[in-house]
């Protein structure tokens, strides 16, 4: 039996609320006054044609806040307070469209909430070549697509575009990625399939071959494409986060599933180099590559001698075939530092010129949390 509680403070409880509607109120004056700064600001840019969002400088502001903060406010609290706050003034100076794999209630429209914040025009799309489509033609000012996760490696569609499109990525962020078994009925009984993502019917595959043997997986666009038809027949279950699971008013039958407990996916923000500027350095920045070398034997490792000579790190490394049908590849890498700085400068001079194919996919700030 739970102790019985004691019996709650009303007057000590009513003077500390006052006294948060008090600081409520100076903070609303504080964000208020913070808005018509960032309205002179976007004065400015507009006299100069210069574009609103700066990935650079939010991510240096939120940086600063979370080394500065003297707590009890945990560090991870800062940025998503931050990034809403920033998202509000950003609106107040030029609204954002932001392009990303929809419908509503998709872990890519959790991406953009969570880098963007809320206060942005949604763009949602059916595809992710129709995010690179509608921000190659102005419809958005930026396009998030999902480009890897770490329990099936890459996501070949959007890398295939960062090389084929001349979008630039401008900023990165990831996202735990938990996937529930929903369904419109409280009960496993009389699943015909499962429909999801092929991402997240892969993900999820050891959990469905161990409790749902023979049932069909069935591939649709995004997960929350499979929420709606599984809110609309009750012979499907469907695979997603919690947010379709709301959107849907589908029930959670098996919470979290995926068969790797710390399933991250990482998107990539991209953006048209010709209508907006690319970020500075941030202090804390990502460069990544596209690069080929022809076929040889130490082809690989004289490419990647420039970065050790410069003392250059690479966080990532990836290949991809380059359907040539000669055993050649694309190498997806990413290097820490922004090309400001002279020693990431000479080490991509010289690794371009130990290529046959060399492109900058973007320098952008790493992802802060
Ligand atoms: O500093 C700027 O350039 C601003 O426009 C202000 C501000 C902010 O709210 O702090 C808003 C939008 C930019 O992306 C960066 C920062």
């Amino acid at each position: 039996m739970a102790e019985p509680s004691a019996p709650l403070d009303e007057a000590g409880l009513l003077a500390l609320r006052t006294r948060i509607d008090a600081v409520d109120r100076e903070l609303l004056a504080l964000l208020n006054r913070r808005a018509g700064l960032a309205m002179e600001v976007g004065a400015l840019k507009k006299r100069e044609g210069s574009p609103t969002f700066r990935p650079e400088r939010e991510a240096a502001v939120i940086d600063a806040l979370k080394r500065d903060s003297a707590g009890p406010l945990p560090a991870t609290a800062i940025a998503p307070i931050w990034r809403e706050i920033m998202s509000a003034c950003r609106a107040l100076e030029t609204p954002t469209r932001v392009a990303y794999l929809g419908p509503a209630g998709t872990f890519s429209e959790l991406a953009v909430l969570g880098f963007f914040g809320s206060s942005i025009v949604k763009v949602p799309c059916p595809s992710i070549d129709e995010v690179f489509r509608s921000t190659s033609a102005g419809a958005a000012d930026f396009g998030l697509v999902p480009i890897e996760n770490s329990t099936e490696g890459v996501i070949a569609r959007s890398l295939d575009l960062l090389l084929a499109t001349p979008l630039v990525i401008v900023g990165e962020t990831s996202l735990l990625v938990q996937h529930h078994l929903l369904r419109r009925i409280d009960s496993r009984a009389g699943i015909t399939a499962v429909v999801a993502h092929p991402q997240a019917l892969a993900q999820c595959h050891g959990w469905l071959s161990a409790n749902l043997p023979g049932v069909e997986r069935r591939a649709v666009s995004s997960n929350a494409e499979g929420a709606r038809l599984a809110a609309e027949d009750d012979t499907l279950a469907a695979l997603a986060g919690d947010r379709a699971a709301s959107e849907y008013g589908l029930h959670v039958l098996a919470p979290a599933i995926q068969d790797e407990p710390h399933n991250r996916t990482r998107f990539a923000v991209v953006t048209d180099p010709t209508r907006q500027t690319l970020p500075r350095p941030s202090g804390h920045d990502c460069t990544s590559l596209v690069v080929s070398v022809t076929n040889r034997p130490g082809a690989v490792h004289d490419m990647l001698v420039p970065l050790k000579a410069h003392g250059v790190s690479m966080s990532r490394f990836e290949s991809r075939p380059a359907r040539s049908g000669q055993w050649e590849y694309f190498f997806f890498i990413d290097l820490e530092g922004h090309p400001d700085d002279p020693r990431v400068a000479v080490a991509l001079d010289e690794l371009r010129a130990a290529c046959s194919f060399f492109k900058v996919l973007g320098s952008y700030p790493v992802d802060v949390h």
